[in-house]
């Protein structure tokens, strides 16, 4: 299965670094194919306009449906799809999660609609959901300048669960927020040399002991996770 991922912006070139390093390769090796288009593109004027003033008044400009509309059916189509996932950035949006990720990698197309400015005229969404299936979706309670960052972290999340795209799938039901996995940060690492700058790597994982290395790990994670974030043990 090869997924589609089409990014509309006024930066297009902030996915320019999809052609980089893991993702660089999931596009060589066909698994997604990735397509980023400008939302100027879609407009009429000598300005290439694509925001104006909010009715009701208010700060800030919103950004235009007209362009959005007609970038949708140049990109997607005139017939609605709910195969079709349109994920819409945002900070009013559902947290997004490992579990949407996880949902996410098995699709086969996602646009990714980044908004900037105060944000998209509501009827673009409206109507997007009237077409295909849409994902209003928060990264965290932060305001970011537009949703071109937020479209990059949620394709990496999503890409990295697609199977065949990391060498050693394995890995991946053992991380933290994995399906199945107890939702414990992850314990602390250690790697060669054993003694760095005065510190050294606990002895435990030195022992070759698997079942005392085992549970000084969940000890670690059981410690961190409630240190941190004890919403997770609720
Ligand atoms: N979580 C989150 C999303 C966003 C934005 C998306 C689009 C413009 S700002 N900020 N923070």
């Amino acid at each position: 299965m090869t997924m589609r991922l089409d990014y509309l912006s006024i930066f297009p070139g902030y996915f320019d670094v999809l052609d980089i390093s893991l993702l660089g390769k999931a596009v060589d090796n066909g698994l997604v194919e990735v397509h980023a288009h400008d939302l100027r593109d879609w407009t009429h004027d000598r300005h290439r306009t694509v925001d104006d003033t909010p009715c009701g008044g208010g700060a800030g400009m919103v950004m235009k449906p007209d362009p959005w509309g007609e970038a949708f059916d140049g990109i997607i189509g005139i017939e609605p799809d709910p195969s079709v996932h349109v994920i819409f950035p945002t900070p009013s949006g559902i947290p997004f999660t490992q579990s949407a990720a996880q949902e996410l990698s098995t699709v086969e197309r996602v646009v990714f609609c980044c908004g900037r400015y105060e944000g998209i005229d509501h009827r673009v969404i409206d109507y997007a959901r009237t077409m295909w299936t849409v994902h209003e979706l928060s990264l965290g309670d932060y305001v970011l300048n537009g949703g071109e960052v937020a479209a990059l972290a949620i394709t990496e999340a999503v890409v990295r669960l697609i199977p065949g795209f990391m060498g050693n799938p394995e890995s991946l039901a053992e991380e933290s927020f994995s399906p199945g996995q107890e939702r414990l940060l992850e314990y602390p690492l250690f790697t060669r040399p054993v003694s760095w700058r005065g510190m050294d790597v606990p002895e435990v994982l030195m022992s070759g002991h698997h079942g005392r290395i085992a549970e000084w790990r969940r000890e670690e994670s059981l410690l961190l996770t409630r240190d941190r974030r004890p919403d997770l043990t609720d």
